[in-house]
């Protein structure tokens, strides 16, 4: 006989084991993408928990992807270089310094951090970009603006800045089957041998897509799609989303994460989710508790 009598807390953590165990069942052996946006990398911290959810996701069957970007990374490096930088409809235009500055804090710095942060929590994370065993073959964007004075629509050069044409997902799935968490770094090369910088959303949402990935996670700086009045909107479609996107409620660096999900979910992910990654442990949370966090975009 034991006289072991555990205390209100302590059954309170076994409590939060077993309301998980439904959602361990559910989503073992299943493919999960996260995107880590350049904005949620937030201190130490941050970055340790957001490393602890993929370590975790993977320890229990789980296979995440992660796919990240780093815009305000290469920001910083652009001005320290002195190099100017623009946007249209969200994208850097990338001239051919800007594409080597690009790929050498995606692809070296930031890419290499995450591994580091995976590793010292025991996971064994691989880092690559999409050019590596043809992940990814990118395409030029061709975008077209208003003309500022006679607002007829004109042709907008963006440089090196690539969509996905082709995704190639067996390095990943290798890569899954054989233990590792693969993180991504949203370079390809194009058709034409060039090196294109590839906004880190369409990036992901494309792998997701590729993969047939249960869940596609873009971890960003607000709670989720806002409305005019700042509430967060729950639940999205892609009706919903050509309204908000038609009245201005959805605008800048919301536009690719929508689209994105939109294609995802059309290209057979069961949903997508946009959430605040600033939040400790937001994507656990979202997924191990009937509490959901942030916006879910489905077909
Ligand atoms: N309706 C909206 N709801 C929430 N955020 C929006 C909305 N419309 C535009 N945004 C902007 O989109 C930003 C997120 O995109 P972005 O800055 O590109 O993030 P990330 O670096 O994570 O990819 C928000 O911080 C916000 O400024
Ligand atoms: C073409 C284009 O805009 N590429 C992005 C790639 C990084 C990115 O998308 O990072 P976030 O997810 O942190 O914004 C850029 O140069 O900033």
């Amino acid at each position: 006989m034991t006289d072991y009598t555990p205390d209100a807390a302590l059954l309170a953590k076994a409590e939060t084991l077993t309301e998980a165990l439904p959602y361990l069942q559910r989503y073992a052996g299943q493919t999960f993408v996260i995107k880590y946006g350049g904005h949620a990398m937030g201190d130490p911290e941050a970055q340790r928990d957001f490393a602890e959810d993929v370590v975790l996701l993977k320890a229990v069957g789980i296979n995440p992807v992660v796919v990240h970007g780093g815009g305000p990374q290469i920001g910083a490096m652009l001005k320290r270089l002195g190099v100017e930088s623009t946007f249209v409809g969200g994208l850097r235009v990338t001239d051919a310094a800007t594409a080597e500055v690009a790929e050498m804090v995606l692809a070296g710095k930031i890419n290499k951090e995450i591994v580091g942060w995976i590793a010292a929590l025991g996971g064994r994370a691989v880092g690559i970009s999409g050019k590596d065993a043809n992940l990814v073959i990118a395409e030029k964007v061709t975008r077209t603006e208003p003309d500022l004075n006679s607002g007829i629509e004109r042709h907008v050069d963006l440089g090196f800045v690539g969509e996905p044409v082709a995704v190639d997902p067996a390095i990943l799935r290798n890569l899954a089957r054989d233990g590792f968490i693969p993180v991504v770094a949203p370079v390809a090369l194009g058709t034409d041998g060039a090196t294109y910088n590839i906004n880190a959303d369409t990036m992901a949402g494309a792998i997701a897509g590729a993969l047939d990935a249960r869940r596609f996670f873009l971890l960003t700086d607000v709670a989720g799609v806002l409305a005019k009045d700042g509430t967060l909107i729950t639940d999205l479609d892609a009706t919903a989303i050509a309204a908000l996107k038609t009245d201005g409620t959805i605008s800048g660096g919301m536009i690719p994460k929508v689209d994105t999900c939109i294609a995802a979910v059309e290209a057979g992910v069961e949903a997508a989710v946009i959430l605040d990654g600033r939040v400790p442990h937001a994507m656990l949370l979202e997924i191990f508790t009937s509490q959901g966090a942030g916006t879910l975009v489905h077909a």
